[in-house]
């Protein structure tokens, strides 16, 4: 096939609330929807999820953008591809993994499209589930209000609970929702913020029965992982820590950790993604889907990839209302009784919506075959 036509948008999504976490503070989401048009008419959906500050990962939205517009794209257009992994070899997952997702991605939609298949059905030769269960994600707020919050979510169906947590405060938050919640299904995830001096904090918090503990550690290092993992029963779950498919295998070498939390974006694509999920399979290693406080683009993607039978946990995928007043995608993603329904149709098996695209855009840039 032939890609004839690409559209940039860069859209800014107000935020319903300030999302904190230890290292960012977050109250609206700069992305980029690539829409890709092949020979046929066929249109094709991805999103590049980098944030604008390189807090969580190295690559910024503006260096995605850069290296879309001026290399990645134009090279697209000037090549037949018979399968959307083929772009592989010639992009770059390690420097710009979340660029060469959100291209990677449409260009998946789109195949998928003209096969008549759902995403899935065209990576994974498998049995997914119809529907999986939602996970709400919570920041570092202050503790009766995250209290308040976690009732409220409880009452919504929501039955899984991330929360964000710092070396100072996060002991006694988690005790606090423990004491409540004996057996709620909860989880926390430090983003990088003890130091191996601050780990007696984290073996109280290993007395505190979560799920898993996500990044815990300042140190970039699997040997420092490995101790902790050592002296903990929580299994360790990493994120941020692992971008390509070397660095699992050197943790799963270190036994690093016990659990992966897989984001599309932070890998490079579903190949890599579907890669991972391989070699966790083989080493015994769980995994489970995040998110990236996305728009339903890049997000209704990951709630295809949680309907994996194994799954260890619910992701961090929840209402698209929960983030944002409106969502690009129709149907938006709706999480009822703590369900949410996995799309039927070819492809993401979505709409966008165009108009609100349109209106979240603000900046809009068209790449044309002709113009090569
Ligand atoms: O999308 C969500 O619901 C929240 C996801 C979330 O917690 C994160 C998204 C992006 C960057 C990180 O700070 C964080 C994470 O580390 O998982
Ligand atoms: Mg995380």
């Amino acid at each position: 096939m032939w890609i004839n036509k690409i559209e940039v948008f860069h859209l800014s999504m107000p935020m319903k609330f300030t999302f904190k976490s230890a290292q960012a503070l977050l109250n609206h989401r700069e992305t980029l929807v690539i829409k890709v048009i092949d020979e046929l008419g066929t249109v094709g959906y991805g999103e590049v999820v980098a944030f604008n500050e390189p807090f969580y990962t190295q690559e910024t939205l503006p260096d995605s953008k850069r290296v879309l517009l001026n290399r990645f794209l134009p090279q697209l257009l000037a090549r037949e591809i018979k399968h959307p992994f083929e772009i592989h070899p010639w992009m770059d997952n390690v420097t710009y993994p979340m660029a060469t997702a959100g291209v990677e991605n449409a260009l998946l939609d789109l195949f998928a499209r003209r096969q008549h298949q759902s995403i899935m059905d065209t990576v994974f030769h498998e049995e997914t589930q119809d529907a999986i269960y939602a996970g709400m994600v919570l920041g570092d707020l202050e503790i009766t209000h995250l209290l308040n919050q976690i009732d409220d979510y409880l009452q919504e169906g929501y039955a899984r609970f991330k929360i964000k947590i710092k070396p100072e405060d996060g002991f006694f938050k988690l005790k606090c929702i423990r004491e409540k919640y004996p057996d709620l299904m909860l989880l926390a995830d430090a983003n990088r913020s003890f130091r191996v001096e601050q780990i007696p904090e984290l073996k109280k918090i290993d007395e505190l029965g979560l799920l898993c503990l996500e990044e815990p550690l300042a140190e970039e290092n699997f040997l420092a992982y490995q101790k902790l993992q050592e002296q903990l029963t929580t299994p360790i779950c990493m994120d941020e820590s692992i971008q390509t498919v070397e660095d699992l295998k050197k943790a799963i070498q270190f036994k690093a950790c016990q659990v992966v939390n897989i984001k599309v974006g932070r890998v490079g694509g579903m190949y890599y993604a579907q890669q991972m999920i391989e070699l966790c399979r083989q080493h015994h290693i769980h995994f489970w889907i995040g998110s990236m406080m996305e728009s339903g683009i890049s997000k209704i993607l990951h709630v295809h990839l949680a309907s994996l039978k194994d799954n260890y946990i619910p992701g961090d995928l929840s209402s698209s209302r929960r983030y944002f007043s409106e969502d690009v995608i129709q149907p938006e993603i709706i999480a009822s009784q703590g369900l949410i329904q996995v799309p039927k149709g070819p492809g993401l098996g979505v709409e966008i919506d165009e108009d609100i695209l349109k209106s979240l855009t603000i900046n809009h840039a068209i790449l044309d075959r002709d113009m090569l």
